[in-house]
């Protein structure tokens, strides 16, 4: 699905008109059913539904289903509008005049008495603002927005897109709508995907309305969906063996950080690599044995990794299919060299994280290179810490576009890019906020590139299932308590449920 900005909505409705000659009536009316639709599952003819409307068009629409539910026998509905009628939009006014030609009555105006209304109303229409939002709510609407927020006790259902939240980047301009579900059309906004927009639409549902499949093309951003994993996940044909599924060699550790090595190497083996091996400075064979004796792993009896061990491992960087190289190294000056000459004296792809994201700073890199910072890492890798970079996909990109490299951005809305397509993940939750899942989904990465997928498609798989796990094991043991290893471990159930989309 793709993951649009307002104003290639915008432009998708208008060719819907000009192009394909559906009109915006007959769009706003199929948005209409769509609200209708969602209303009915829930909610029956004696339920008090309180719709609020602003003079746009996203006001249009809800006052188009008012007019339909009034006309199915809905009793107790009431409209409220903000704003001056007068100046409202064309759709707007034509949508006033029909429901008031449908005989209905119950308009209320904006005043003391509105709390009452908000707090016995069983389901709260916000139509007061969509996409055509431009700028911080104004007073009148932050107004109203408050009293909703503190003194709703129903359901609140938010038309496109909560009111006063920016549909591209989900921030909240002023004050903005607590929905528990919103109805959006076409397809999803990018203020749906990020936080807090994410957190404040509730459940989001997308009707498709008219709107023809290929003027969506128009955005090269994309939601990460079951139905694209199951697509990529590499195929595993009977007639195979282990050369046909790669050769992973993972870099990583040092005498401080330990463990975050294990699970890499646990990551590439659990989805599916056919060799692991892994190279440590310090020994660390009773863990790795314990949790997985199928790693291969070699020791370099020695604290951290530096330039000289280049020639010691020249001959595994040849076999290697695809490199993992950064978790738990470190920093030393000495290390980072020795990550420099790895990345630069390689070919095939290579994974990059954590420590060794500060060695190739001033390399030119490669598109099978893919760099997976976190918050914190991409702040100091790209030497900012002004500006909002957990919702501007746009700086991802252009950063992306600038390395030549493919970039995933870890956050609790992953951006994954290599500056001309993006992909958006939002699998996962809290019991991934713990030290190591990073390092976890590094292994994945490259475990899904040495069978075959290019970085950009394994990074795209990885995030989905190492988020989709989290969230379906958190069900049976807690975001609390689900551990990176537990992750690892549980791994199957993600992938099997999505072998059965
Ligand atoms: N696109 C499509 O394909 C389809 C779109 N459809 C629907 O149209 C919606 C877009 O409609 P739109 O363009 O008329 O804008 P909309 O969201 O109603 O906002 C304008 C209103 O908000 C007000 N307002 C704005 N900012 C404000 C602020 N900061 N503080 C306070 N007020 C503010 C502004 O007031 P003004 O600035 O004019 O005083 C004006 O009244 C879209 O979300 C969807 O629901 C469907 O029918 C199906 C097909
Ligand atoms: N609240 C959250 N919701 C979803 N995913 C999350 C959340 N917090 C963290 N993650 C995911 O967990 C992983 C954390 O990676 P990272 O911070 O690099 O861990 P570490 O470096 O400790 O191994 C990333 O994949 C990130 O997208
Ligand atoms: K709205």
């Amino acid at each position: 699905m793709h993951v649009l900005t307002s104003t290639e909505m915008k432009e998708i409705d208008k060719k819907t008109s000009t192009d394909f000659g559906i009109t915006e009536e007959v769009l706003m009316e199929q948005a209409a059913m769509a609200i209708v639709g969602e209303i009915q599952k829930d909610f029956n003819k004696n339920s008090h539904l309180l719709f609020m409307v602003g003079t746009g068009n996203n006001g249009g629409d809800a006052l188009a289903a008012a007019r339909i539910l009034h006309n199915e026998g809905y009793e107790n509905i009431e409209v409220c509008i903000i704003g001056d009628e007068n100046k409202g939009s064309r759709l707007f006014k034509k949508q006033l005049n029909t429901l008031k030609q449908f005989g209905f009555l119950d308009f209320f105006e904006f005043n003391v008495d509105f709390k009452n209304h908000v707090s016995t109303a069983d389901c709260i229409i916000d139509g007061l603002i969509g996409i055509g939002l431009n700028g911080n709510t104004n007073d009148l609407i932050k107004g109203v927005i408050d009293i909703i927020n503190t003194f709703k006790r129903g359901k609140v259902l938010s038309v496109d897109i909560p009111s006063g939240i920016n549909a591209n980047t989900g921030e909240i301009m002023g004050n903005a709508i607590l929905a528990d579900k919103t109805i959006t059309f076409g397809s999803v906004k990018l203020g749906h995907i990020f936080f807090p927009g994410r957190e404040y639409s509730g459940t989001i549902k997308v009707a498709p309305l008219s709107f023809p499949k290929s003027l969506f093309n128009i955005s090269h951003r994309e939601l990460v969906t079951p139905e694209m994993v199951k697509k990529l996940l590499p195929k595993r044909p009977k007639f195979s063996q282990k050369y046909d599924y790669g050769n992973v060699l993972i870099l990583a550790g040092s005498s401080e950080f330990p463990g975050a090595s294990i699970l890499s190497a646990i990551g590439a083996q659990k989805v599916g690599a056919g060799l692991v091996k892994l190279i440590t400075p310090t020994p660390l064979s009773s863990y790795v044995l314990n949790h997985e004796p199928g790693i291969i792993y070699k020791s370099l009896m020695k604290d951290k990794f530096s330039l000289k061990d280049f020639d010691l491992i020249s001959k595994e960087l040849k076999k290697a299919s695809v490199i993992v190289i950064g978790p738990g190294l470190g920093r030393s000056d000495e290390t980072m060299q020795f990550v420099r000459n790895v990345v630069e004296y390689s070919r095939v792809p290579i994974v990059v994280d954590a420590d060794a994201l500060y060695a190739v700073d001033s390399l030119s890199l490669r598109k099978n290179i893919v760099l997976t910072p976190h918050v914190g890492e991409m702040k100091r890798i790209v030497r900012t810490d002004e500006i909002n970079i957990r919702q501007n996909y746009e700086y991802t990109e252009k950063f992306a576009k600038h390395k030549r490299a493919t970039i995933v951005f870890k956050d609790a809305t992953t951006i994954i890019t290599n500056g001309e397509r993006t992909y958006f993940n939002i699998t996962g939750n809290t019991a991934l906020a713990k030290g190591g899942s990073g390092d976890l989904l590094t292994g994945i990465i490259a475990g899904l590139v040495s069978q075959g997928l290019d970085v950009m498609e394994a990074s795209i798989v990885a995030s989905y299932l190492s988020g989709r796990t989290a969230e379906i094991i958190s069900d049976e043991i807690t975001e609390y308590y689900a551990t990176p290893l537990d992750i690892a471990k549980n791994l199957y159930k993600a992938i099997s449920e999505v072998l059965n989309v």
